[in-house]
């Protein structure tokens, strides 16, 4: 899991921010020039128009003249100012471009971090954290409501012989097979996750009755015993469930997984598939 703190983009924005306003200065600068010229030029247009009836018209038109090209030299000087500012407004722009572009890394990688921090890597099913959150807030609507609710407790048999005798890798993808068996067999208001090793969890959020939750433990035994096709050959894998019932056997998350462990055990000691605790 990832511990790397997201870049903050506050610096840049403000960096951002100050050029912004120097860019306004320099807009300003330009507005001014510009309306100096109109009026300059308004003025040399009245000159030359008298022109047509002056008495002095030599020095009157060298004046227009002389006039005209101080006007001229700061039209020069606006359009340098313009240039300058336009190469400033794509250099703002390509840093607006990069900090977004930075954000939303920032923000994939915190999502990508919460994923992680909340669902086991190996099959990609909820760890115990999140299910620990799952069940707190789905005793919260049990108690609320007055509903009765289900964690069932499920670990694999002799798993431990499957990694004994093919290998890690291969005791690996049968955890990825069960895992994605168990997801099939989740409806969305129900949980399952990876505690570790071969254990899983169940959180049964609605059901009608007891008939309800073996119905599901039942599903469950015969997903998980359908033969896993592997190159190595053909395996049949086993479970023991041990199922806790709110508010009958624990009214926390921590006694009803307990409850639920202890009767996967009676379960696994009495070779039945699955057991209630109590
Ligand atoms: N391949 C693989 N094995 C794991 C992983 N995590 C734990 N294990 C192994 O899973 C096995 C779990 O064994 P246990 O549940 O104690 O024993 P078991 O063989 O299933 O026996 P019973 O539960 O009594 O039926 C151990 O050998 C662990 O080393 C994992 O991520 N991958």
């Amino acid at each position: 899991m990832s511990s790397r703190r997201p870049q903050k983009p506050r610096p840049a924005a403000a960096k951002q921010l100050e050029s912004l306003t120097q860019l306004m200065g320099h807009a300003e600068d330009v507005k001014t020039l510009m309306e100096e010229f109109a009026e300059g030029l308004s003025s040399v247009n009245l000159v030359l128009k008298q022109e047509i009836d002056a008495p002095n018209r030599q020095s009157n038109i060298d004046s227009a003249i002389q006039h005209s090209e101080i006007l001229e030299s700061k039209v020069q000087d606006a359009t340098d100012k313009l240039a300058l500012m336009n190469e400033a407004l794509e250099t703002e722009w390509q840093s607006r471009y990069d900090l977004e572009e930075q954000l939303a890394a920032v923000i994939l990688d915190e999502a990508a971090a919460r994923h992680a921090s909340l669902h086991d890597p190996l099959t990609g099913l909820p760890n115990r954290s999140l299910f620990e959150n799952r069940l707190t807030l789905g005793l919260a609507q049990a108690k609320r409501y007055d509903r009765a609710l289900a964690v069932m407790f499920l670990d694999l048999n002799e798993f431990k012989q499957i990694n004994d005798v093919y290998g890690h890798d291969v005791g690996d993808m049968v955890l990825q097979t069960i895992a994605d068996r168990l997801k099939e067999t989740t409806r969305q208001a129900d949980t399952v996750s990876r505690l570790g090793g071969d254990e899983f969890v169940y959180l049964l959020a609605e059901f009608a009755d007891l008939r309800d939750v073996l119905r599901v433990a039942q599903k469950i035994i015969q997903a998980i015993q359908v033969p896993c096709q592997l190159a190595q050959g053909v395996l049949v894998v086993q479970a023991s469930i041990g199922i806790a019932i709110y508010p009958k056997h624990g009214d926390s998350a921590q006694a009803l997984l307990k409850s639920a462990d202890h009767a996967m055990f009676k379960a696994k000691r009495s070779k039945s598939s699955y057991a209630f605790a109590g």
